[in-house]
């Protein structure tokens, strides 16, 4: 195994486009673990090895890869860029300690590029910049840095200067060693020059150095002392603090190249072992004991006891692959694991080191590693694996609940045989996929995070399970709520197999404000309902919420308060106040004066001035508002609010309205009366 201060667990997050499979790719290659660099456009990159994904052009899955660079294991986790997609941003984010931000030079800092970022400073994610595609026209590295100030609220340390520019893009000036890197054209094997800085560009490297200095001395006193005294400053020293200031959160250093050419990207693995974390300089994971309910923080320790995480479950050619972050202690091939949310032991079959699409197999696995998994049966993603004897539940992930659904009908009787497999081994895979059947047409719904989402859902059936289905248009699931504070009451009295049941449920509700979700609270004596049945009636209430009385859709927003009812000795069961409760739950549902509430997603969409007329006319025709107009560049970005209902489709009527040259994120906002 690996000294675990040799590890760097990083993932690389960016905008659509910016040139993250590129990047990765070109990382490979260097590290030595690719041979042959396969470009994304020719459909043939590694890390992209889904057939949608090559096809499409984006990255969906994140697959874990792991390189060598300067003794070091470098593990990257590839996190998508599309926001269709953030379930698996957030689950990366769980499993890594630091991150590359890769920025297109000509883009700058994109809306979706914010929105990761955003969530990587939700997790306290070191992070060190990559300026890309500085051999484009138009690329502008200051401009970039200018954005992630604004944008980023990022507080960036400029490494690098640019050597010449656009088409004349040429290498960097390395401002901690004051020297200039130069690439020589052609593929990647070409190798670089090192040598003095052009004559030209030395009065701004030394200017850029002082200010590098300076900002680094903000950050740590025994630098600010040196540089107040004018004493030498040592590159160690500088990298130490850089190192320290970058984990610390408080800097973000940034570099520049262009990936496609095969230029500043040596400097960049040196600064993701320079400046990112070790899992030993991680904030120790944070977990739950689960009898007593007390807080325990576990350090990186092989001998100590054993916490692990499945961030991810992957079906490949029919087996269940479990994606697997260790904390503490050890895993082993061949021994018994403890799943403590299923309270039961599983096998682990098989551990192993992954390479996109190639693996490695190890005996064991410990503090920092992420392997795969093989032979955890029932575990599933977000579970927490530890000892038996020291059982232990980390942080439940936090998924997403959908807001659109199309509905799905087999095409043949062989495809209607093998559907609901099929649909089980996908919601395995992804935790965001939900599968209903509508009671009243019979048709089976699946519902997701978006358009794309479900697309790719659609064509993974058919490529990979050859199971072919119908597919109707995209739906929008709504949710209902109330207008009125009202009651209702239950009452069950049946004999279910031999044995009579009694129970008697009266609930009270309130309307809550928007996105309150539900609530509930107890407010009935124990001669009425005895506590030990509470827990039931709650969950008798909670699942007749999951289906509304107006559409069948879940309520929200809602106060359930459990104001009375009825007990007789030896007749009460949780079965009867569960269904005594759903039955008080509907008729104090139908007199609350139910309604409809849509979601409204927040849309950003980026157009040449030009176009803006032509787009805003048609986000107002959607039922859109405009919140703000902004000049990026030659760019506009239009910021609206809209009802997704009116959004499908929306990437073919931006395409026609911008001439192909206008692009958009869309994400969840609120949910507001229809
Ligand atoms: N000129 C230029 N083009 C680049 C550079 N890096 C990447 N590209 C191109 O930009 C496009 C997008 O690159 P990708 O690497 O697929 O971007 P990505 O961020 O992985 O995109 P997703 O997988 O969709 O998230 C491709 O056509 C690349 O060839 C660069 O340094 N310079």
């Amino acid at each position: 195994m690996k000294k675990i201060g040799q590890i760097r667990n990083i993932g690389i997050i960016a905008h659509i486009d910016a040139g993250k499979t590129t990047v990765t790719e070109r990382v490979l290659f260097y590290t030595g673990r690719s041979h042959k660099i396969g470009e994304v456009h020719d459909g043939e990159a590694v890390m992209d090895w889904m057939p949608d994904e090559q096809e499409r052009g984006i990255t969906i899955t994140s697959a874990v890869t792991t390189c060598q660079w300067d003794k070091c294991d470098i593990q990257i986790i590839d996190t998508p860029g599309h926001v269709d997609f953030t379930i698996e941003v957030e689950r990366s984010l769980r499993v890594l300690d630091g991150a590359v931000g890769v920025f297109c030079a000509v883009g700058g800092v994109e809306p979706q590029s914010e929105t990761v970022w955003h969530q990587a400073d939700d997790y306290l994610v070191p992070k060190i910049a990559f300026v890309n595609k500085m051999d484009r026209v138009g690329a502008d590295y200051f401009r970039t840095i200018e954005m992630m100030k604004q944008r980023l609220h990022a507080r960036p340390l400029v490494l690098q200067l640019p050597v010449g520019s656009e088409d004349g893009f040429r290498g960097v000036i390395d401002l901690l060693h004051m020297r200039q890197m130069v690439w020589e054209a052609g593929g990647p094997e070409m190798p670089f020059v090192t040598g003095e800085i052009d004559p030209d560009l030395l009065e701004t490297a030394q200017q850029y150095r002082e200010k590098l200095i300076e900002t680094v001395a903000e950050t740590d006193d025994a630098i600010m002392e040196a540089y107040l005294e004018e004493a030498d400053i040592s590159v160690e020293h500088l990298v130490a603090a850089i190192r320290k200031a970058t984990i610390g959160l408080q800097l973000v250093p940034v570099l520049c190249g262009s990936a496609l050419k095969n230029k500043g990207i040596q400097p960049l693995l040196d600064a993701v072992v320079n400046y990112l974390p070790s899992p030993l300089e991680a904030p120790p994971i944070q977990g739950t004991m689960p009898d007593t309910g007390e807080k325990v923080a576990f350090e990186a320790k092989p001998k100590g006891p054993t916490v692990a995480l499945i961030f991810k479950v992957s079906m490949i050619e029919g087996r269940k692959l479990s994606y697997v972050r260790v904390y503490s202690g050890s895993i082993k091939a061949g021994a018994e694991i403890y799943n403590s949310i299923r309270q039961k032991s599983e096998k682990i079959s098989r551990i192993l080191k992954m390479h996109a699409n190639k693996r490695e197999r190890l005996d064991e696995a410990g503090p920092g590693a992420i392997v795969g998994v093989v032979g955890l049966k029932d575990s599933s993603t977000g579970e927490t694996l530890c000892d038996k004897n020291n059982p232990v539940l980390l942080e439940q992930m936090k998924f997403t609940k959908p807001v659109i659904s199309i509905s799905i009908e087999p095409k043949t009787h062989d495809d209607q045989e093998k559907l609901p497999q099929v649909l089980e081994k996908l919601m395995a895979e992804d935790p965001t996929l939900h599968v209903k059947q509508d009671e009243d047409t019979g048709q089976t719904l699946l519902s997701g995070m978006g358009e794309l989402h479900l697309d790719v859902i659609i064509s993974r059936m058919r490529r990979e399970y050859k199971t072919n289905v119908n597919v109707g248009k995209p739906q929008v699931v709504y949710r209902e709520t109330i207008a009125k504070q009202a009651s209702g009451h239950g009452a069950f009295d049946r004999e279910v197999a031999g044995q009579r049941h009694f129970a008697e449920v009266a609930l009270m509700a309130r309307p809550l404000s928007r996105g309150s979700g539900v609530s509930f609270a107890a407010e009935v004596s124990e001669e009425l309902i005895p506590a030990q049945f509470i827990p039931a009636v709650e969950k008798g209430a909670r699942e007749a919420m999951e289906y509304g009385e107006l559409m069948g859709y879940p309520v929200v927003d809602i106060e359930v308060v459990i104001t009375g009812g009825a007990f007789r000795e030896s007749l009460g069961s949780s079965l009867a106040y569960s269904v005594a409760a759903s039955m008080a739950c509907r008729e104090m549902f139908a007199a609350a004066d139910p309604y409809l509430l849509e979601p409204i997603m927040n849309v950003e969409v980026y157009v040449p001035e030009s176009f803006m007329g032509e787009v805003i006319g048609d986000l107002n025709s959607r039922g859109g508002k405009i919140e703000s107009i902004a000049a990026k560049g030659d760019n506009q970005i239009i910021t609206a609010i809209a009802p997704l209902s009116k959004m499908f489709g929306y990437t073919t009527a931006l395409r026609s309205a911008s001439q192909g040259r206008g692009t958009f994120t869309m994400k969840f906002s609120h949910f507001d009366r229809m």
